[in-house]
């Protein structure tokens, strides 16, 4: 068994550099869009410092009778420099959000393309609403970090320090007064920042919880409405999205906070020189524009730290998001291929062994869900699981389509241990109708062409005509073309089970599993399903769980099971002939018969 370990919710994410490093390898790919937008950022960062001057020059010399092409040229100038500006700032608006986009819709395929090969396991204790939310609103945060936040940042900080050192040069005395405030600022900027990213983690969670919530009750509307619990439904849903809001309040509270001592210190610092730098134009020390020049450079330099603020929380949420994102990127299957897997014959003859196996649900680790168990299904041999509920018949046919690896002994197929072959390679050779029909929201034929892409249109009809469901697909409103609506909510139980019927028939595997694959039929499909199946079983090796005995009468052999164990196994006739739980479970069936 793999000892990976897969990361929990409530566990940290990693140190945020860690994180950008993981950000880091999407972005890599895209050199050329990086250094466009490294250099219109450059340029434009330029051009914004270069426009106080231009102003400044202007008042001080635009304004006069006496050289009129002056005059003129300076304004040009002015003109020119908010020209390329413009472009500069559209380009890489364009070029850095492009990366963004990108980048995101890279990072939702790898994520998925990670979550689909992960084990079942990994959804028990992942809750999947939560899941969904990492892989939709996580990596919206992400965007924001790589399609805006880092190049506003990387911006603002070109502006911070080249104004900041530009108004040095102008005048220390003024700039002495700005220099008070910074250092208070930065620090302020950090502590309150490193509150406002757990608060952010915190609230984020707290959506995660309502998205799931509701996720999980709108998906079992028809039971809430059946046992009328809306009302209890609602409250619990609102307490949820209150508990959520409280950490939102919590958290803008603090940003508020931060957003006020920011706007006060920096205006404040402004009026100040302001009153000073008036002072000097009255003695004359320095001239009206230049006055305008430094003001506008300081008003640039305090928006330039402000914008520092904003997006240092910006990016520190989007930081724990992309946590989160490298958390799942990183989570392994339990369930995976050895380095160097077994690979099984060509052509499989479907000898099933279940080796003395013993196995807890992760989940359930203090009951054995099977123990020493053993069972030996020559190849092209029928047999059934039958026994109470919660007896660990579907345990069997999930440690067979290995979701699972046992604790100890061996499933076998082929005398090959399934646990040394790569799980893909392996399951083709499996066809599994499970209890729960899983419709997806696409057209029937696509729904039955999932047991096999490639299989044609007349394979697919063929499949569906075997499945006896013909008549059904015929009387949709578009036949083979009908749409199913989401989890297949427009079919009758019956009609689902027919159809997962024909993408095992379609599958055409050696081995076949049914996990009570005709409970939902009425008495005449389920005829013609049976015979179908039968059809289907001949050559097959198959396992099938059935609560109904009626179904498994026919069958080689059943296995009784009880708490994990096998209590007795033989035909129907033998096992009701033996006594004990088959013909207990036999009698309250069909009495009359058995007895
Ligand atoms: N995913 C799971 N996580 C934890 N425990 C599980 C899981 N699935 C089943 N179990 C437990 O394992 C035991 C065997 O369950 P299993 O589903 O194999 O029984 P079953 O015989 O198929 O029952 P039923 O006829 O009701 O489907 C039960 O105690 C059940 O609660």
């Amino acid at each position: 068994m793999s000892d990976s370990t897969i990361r929990r919710e409530h566990e940290p994410p990693k140190g945020k550099l860690a994180n950008l490093r993981t950000l880091w390898t999407f972005v890599k790919p895209y050199k050329l869009q990086l250094v466009l937008a490294g250099f219109f950022l450059l340029v434009a960062a330029a051009t914004t410092l270069v426009v106080p001057k231009a102003l400044g020059n202007i008042v001080d010399n635009g304004f006069s009778n006496d050289n009129a092409q002056a005059v003129n040229d300076y304004f040009l100038v002015f003109v020119a420099i908010v020209v390329v500006m413009a472009v500069a700032t559209a380009c890489r608006f364009y070029f850095v959000t492009w990366i963004g986009e990108r980048v995101v819709a890279d990072i939702r395929k790898a994520v998925y393309e990670r979550l689909i090969t992960l084990s079942p396991e990994f959804f028990e204790e992942n809750r999947p609403g939560e899941i969904v939310s990492r892989l939709t609103a996580d990596t919206t945060l992400v965007q924001t970090i790589v399609g805006s936040s880092v190049s506003v940042w990387i911006r603002n900080f070109l502006i911070a320090v080249a104004g900041t050192v530009g108004l040095f040069i102008m005048s220390p005395k003024l700039m002495g007064y700005i220099a008070l405030v910074i250092p208070l600022l930065l620090g302020i900027i950090i502590v309150v920042g490193r509150r406002v990213r757990n608060l952010s983690r915190t609230s984020q969670d707290k959506v995660a919880d309502v998205g799931a919530r509701a996720g999980e009750s709108l998906s079992a509307l028809n039971i809430v409405q059946a046992f009328t619990q809306e009302k209890t439904e609602a409250r619990r849903f609102g307490e949820q999205v209150d508990d959520a809001f409280v950490a939102a309040k919590r958290r803008i509270q603090v940003r508020a906070g931060l957003t006020f001592i920011m706007i006060f210190m920096i205006f404040s610092a402004i009026a100040l020189v302001l009153f000073e730098g008036a002072q000097d134009v009255m003695t004359g020390a320095m001239t009206g524009g230049e006055m305008l020049e430094f003001i506008m450079l300081a008003v640039f330099v305090a928006g330039a730290f402000g914008a520092l603020s904003e997006v240092y929380s910006e990016l520190q949420r989007a930081a724990g998001a992309a946590g989160r994102l490298a958390e799942l990127l990183s989570s392994e299957a339990k369930i995976k291929a050895p380095d160097n897997p077994r690979a099984l014959p060509a052509k499989i003859e479907g000898d099933i062994h279940f080796d003395n196996v013993t196995f807890h649900y992760p989940t359930k680790p203090d009951v054995a869900a099977l123990e020493g168990f053993n069972l030996h299904v020559k190849a092209g041999e029928t047999v059934a699981l039958v026994g109470p509920s919660g007896a660990g018949k579907s345990t069997v046919l999930q440690l067979l389509l290995r979701f699972y690896d046992p604790q100890s002994g061996a499933v076998k197929m082929d005398g090959v241990d399934i646990a040394q072959t790569d799980p893909k390679a392996f399951r083709e050779h499996l066809a599994f109708v499970p209890q729960d029909t899983i419709i997806f929201a696409d057209t029937i034929a696509e729904n039955v062409r999932y047991g096999r892409q490639d299989a044609t249109d007349e394979e697919v009809r063929q499949a569906v005509e075997a499945a006896a469901a013909t008549e059904f697909v015929e009387r949709a409103t578009n036949g083979f073309d009908t749409f199913l609506g989401e989890r297949g909510t427009r079919l009758s139980g019956g009609q689902r089970q027919r159809i997962a019927i024909a993408r095992a028939i379609l599958r055409d595997a050696p081995i076949l599993l049914l996990d009570e694959a005709t409970s939902a039929l009425d008495a005449e499909s389920e005829l013609k399903v049976q015979e179908a199946l039968e059809h289907l079983m001949e050559g097959r090796t198959t396992l099938v769980i059935a609560h109904r005995l009626a179904t498994v009468k026919k069958v080689d052999r059943i296995i009784v099971l009880e708490d994990g164990k096998i209590v007795a196994e033989g035909t129907h006739d033998e096992l009701v002939a033996k006594g004990g739980l088959y013909k207990r479970l036999a009698d309250l069936q069909f009495g009359e018969y058995a007895a």
